[in-house]
């Protein structure tokens, strides 16, 4: 099938090179030129495990090039794939939508036969109707049809995830677009993964409330972790222990600085302007014990010091909003150095892919090239991003305990096995967890 994927950042990138890996013709859209650039020459423009093989793969085939061009894609695709962003808005008041609706509406009036447009962005509860009343408007030809088939992928699993989902969704009314999803995905499904057939606004709604549970469960363990905190409880050990009950599983539930705020705040706010009083309720309790996962690693780290950070050096490791990216949009670690430098502190980053990333934002923090270097005359250390040449890399400990001035590692993340930092003579301070001591 010949299709194009307009937006080619973290989701539609990966997805680009995952329908060439499936077998299709694709052309993938961008408007940024030096990112079109980068990808159309086989070079990821950012760390994503197993990406940039597949796109060296496939650029060099044929299967698969980049334009800036969206008339080249709309003449030469059957089906038109939407990934552009949806950034939270400055203000909070859900997602910026402008990308959606300028990318549909730009495309539309382009297209001069049938054709099915398969929206993936993550957009907020409503948004189909909005585009199909553009189609509706603007089309030229018969037979436009939407879809919404929202995208459930991790950042850092983003091909894995692309060519193997759990399952995939979407929200269709037409034989037409039934017909197109089943012919793009069928070596998909051919491996057994399950389509799941609704309309457009359940689907919009079964992303939304993916993401929001997936928060719930991590702010579910935090709230957890301050109960533990006041009886002097071990969180990991009942995330655990809680967890090998089936019915709550232990995925995702790892306790922590909390998950990046775009998504459950978008749907609070989505569900606060419908009147759905009691999901609003939930869902705001939801996000304001993420949001206050900040104010509680801070009051750790100070714990841990014994005092104020104002005037202190501090070993940052990781800014990477998690492990296995480079992308630092809605990091809680990159909030987290940047709340600490508030207060007075010098954060020195190291981070294995996103220091580029951090330095564009923040050219003012100290960089080093290594955690040795970070944590070289430090006054504690701050793990901020569970990278395993953090957590598990069982020489660490020993190597920079001569180091550092002060022996002290606050694990936000909760990921460090205490045993070897330990033995080499630090103390490890982690979120709703006792202390431990050398
Ligand atoms: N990053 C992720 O892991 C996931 C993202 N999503 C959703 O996917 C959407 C995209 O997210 P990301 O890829 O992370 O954003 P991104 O910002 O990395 O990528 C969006 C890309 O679209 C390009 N773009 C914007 N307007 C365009 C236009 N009219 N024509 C061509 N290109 C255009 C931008 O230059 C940018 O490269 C968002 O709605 C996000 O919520 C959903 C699941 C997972
Ligand atoms: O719609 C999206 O954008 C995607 O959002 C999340 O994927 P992702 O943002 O890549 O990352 P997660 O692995 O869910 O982690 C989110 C944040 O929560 C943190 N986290 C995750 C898991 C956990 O147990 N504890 C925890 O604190 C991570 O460190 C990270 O900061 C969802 O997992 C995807 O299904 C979804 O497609």
């Amino acid at each position: 099938m010949r299709v194009s994927v307009i937006g080619c950042g973290h989701l539609g990138a990966p997805h680009a090179v995952a329908m060439a890996e499936i077998g299709h013709e694709v052309i993938g859209v961008e408007s940024d030129p030096g990112r079109c650039e980068a990808l159309g020459n086989g070079i990821a423009p950012f760390f994503e495990e197993g990406f940039e093989d597949l796109l060296v793969r496939h650029t060099a085939s044929g299967r698969l090039r980049f334009t800036t061009d969206l008339r080249e894609a709309a003449d030469f695709a059957d089906l038109h794939f939407i990934a552009v962003g949806t950034p939270l808005r400055a203000d909070g008041h859900g997602y910026d939508m402008t990308q959606v609706i300028e990318a549909v509406r730009s495309l539309v009036p382009l297209l001069n036969r049938p054709a099915t447009i398969v929206g993936r962005s993550t957009v907020m509860v409503g948004t189909v109707e909005r585009l199909q009343k553009i189609i509706d408007a603007d089309a030229r030809v018969a037979n436009v049809e939407l879809v919404w088939n929202p995208e459930f992928l991790r950042e850092g699993h983003a091909v894995r995830d692309s060519l193997l989902p759990d399952r995939i969704v979407a929200g269709l009314t037409s034989r037409q677009a039934r017909e197109a999803v089943e012919e793009v995905y069928a070596p998909i499904l051919d491996h057994g993964v399950g389509l799941i057939l609704t309309d457009p606004p359940t689907a919009e709604v079964i992303k939304s409330a993916a993401n929001a549970f997936l928060t719930t469960k991590i702010s579910f363990i935090n709230a957890i972790a301050e109960v533990c905190e006041y009886v002097g409880a071990d969180v990991n050990m009942v995330a655990h222990a809680i967890g090998v009950d089936r019915r709550i599983g232990d995925g995702g539930m790892r306790p922590g600085i909390g998950a990046g705020p775009k998504d459950v705040t978008d749907f609070t706010h989505r569900v606060g302007e419908l009147g759905a009083r009691n999901a609003h309720g939930f869902l705001t309790a939801v996000d304001s014990i993420n949001a206050d996962r900040i104010p509680a690693a801070i009051r750790l780290i100070e714990r841990a010091h014994g005092g104020p950070i104002d005037g202190r050096t501090i070993a940052f490791l990781g800014t990477a909003f998690k492990a296995g990216t480079s992308d630092v949009r809605d990091s809680p670690a990159l909030r987290l150095a940047e709340r600490l430098a508030e207060r007075g502190a010098t954060p020195v980053i190291y981070d294995p892919e996103a220091i580029a990333a951090t330095r564009e934002l923040h050219p003012e923090f100290g960089y080093a090239d290594t955690a040795e270097q970070a944590i070289t005359d430090a006054d504690l250390v701050v793990l901020a991003t569970e990278w395993p040449e953090f957590t598990a890399d069982p020489e660490l400990p020993a190597t920079t305990a001569d180091l550092v001035r002060h022996r002290v590692l606050v694990d936000v993340r909760n990921t460090v096995e205490p045993g070897p930092w330990l033995a080499a003579g630090w103390e490890v301070w982690q979120l709703g967890r006792r202390p431990q001591r050398p």
